[in-house]
């Protein structure tokens, strides 16, 4: 039984209803000055987890974790976001809602946060196990907001998310490979695992809806002269020892900008 029936037979179960009621519930109109407010009810149970589809924001995508979290990541900014029981539902909801969806911009009516804003990431996400599925490809269609992908695109997709291969691929400028990157990241998020998009520069991280490969690491700008010791101590703090054991998948776009030291002081 796929995972989408299963999540269709609980909505019908007598746990149904009030499934649906939280469902319901986790609606968020983007036109309202403070949309987290009139958002999700937080779900009873500090272990409530759920899979939260969120447009906007710091950190947007499908994220398994719990309300407390998916706050910190509705709060203060303009997004739309909805919350699942099964993540095949929040990636097709993601997926459809995308195309439409537009204004990432931080909600300026609300006052300004004291620390700048780090791209939020996944602090209390559970540890998902990697897992190979033949039919993951077929299941998930093609995400509407691109075309088609090429024979060459679909090959390595289906490298990156059935066969879980370290992949690297270059190409020049308009090829295609952002187009891959949206394809596999879907898949993967629509079979629940836990992906970091990164990219060198917060520029390059804006157009891929990624994060900084500095956020990720827990790094500050100043951190570049502190010593190896110091990093290491920092990776131990609890959020970045966290993200880093949650990750399934890690993704690094435009690699050739990363500097020689990061992959070095980051295996530390
Ligand atoms: N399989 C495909 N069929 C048709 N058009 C495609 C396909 N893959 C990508 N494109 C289109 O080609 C253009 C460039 O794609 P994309 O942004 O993925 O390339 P890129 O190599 O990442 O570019 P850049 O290096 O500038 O970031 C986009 O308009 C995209 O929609």
């Amino acid at each position: 039984m796929s995972n989408r029936n299963a999540a269709k037979r609980a909505l019908d179960g007598p746990a149904g209803e009030a499934n649906k009621r939280q469902k319901q519930e986790a609606v968020c109109a983007t036109e309202e000055p403070h949309p987290h407010e009139c958002a999700v009810s937080p779900p009873p149970g500090k272990k409530n987890y759920r899979h939260y589809a969120i447009l906007g924001g710091p950190n947007p995508g499908v994220h398994y974790t719990v309300w407390g979290v998916a706050h910190k990541w509705i709060e203060r900014f303009r997004v739309k976001q909805q919350a699942f029981d099964d993540a095949v539902s929040a990636a097709e909801w993601y997926q459809k809602e995308k195309p439409g969806f537009a204004d990432l911009a931080p909600d300026r009516s609300q006052p300004r946060p004291q620390q700048p804003v780090a791209p939020a990431l996944d602090l209390d996400a559970d540890f998902i196990p990697l897992q190979t599925e033949k039919a993951s490809l077929q299941r998930s269609a093609p995400p509407p907001s691109g075309p088609p992908l090429s024979p060459e695109q679909t090959n390595l997709v289906h490298l990156i998310v059935d066969q879980g291969k370290n992949v690297f691929y270059t190409g020049s400028a308009g090829v295609g490979e952002s187009r891959v990157l949206e394809a596999f990241r879907q898949h993967l998020v629509s079979k629940g695992r836990q992906v970091y998009v990164t990219a060198p520069t917060g520029r390059a991280a804006l157009d891929i809806n990624g994060s900084t490969t500095w956020s990720y690491a827990g790094w500050k700008p100043d951190d570049m002269g502190k010593s190896l010791k110091f990093l290491k101590q920092n990776a131990y703090e609890k959020t970045t020892r966290k993200r880093l054991r949650n990750t399934d998948v890690l993704v690094i776009d435009e690699i050739s900008m990363v500097e020689n030291l990061f992959l070095e002081r980051g295996s530390t």
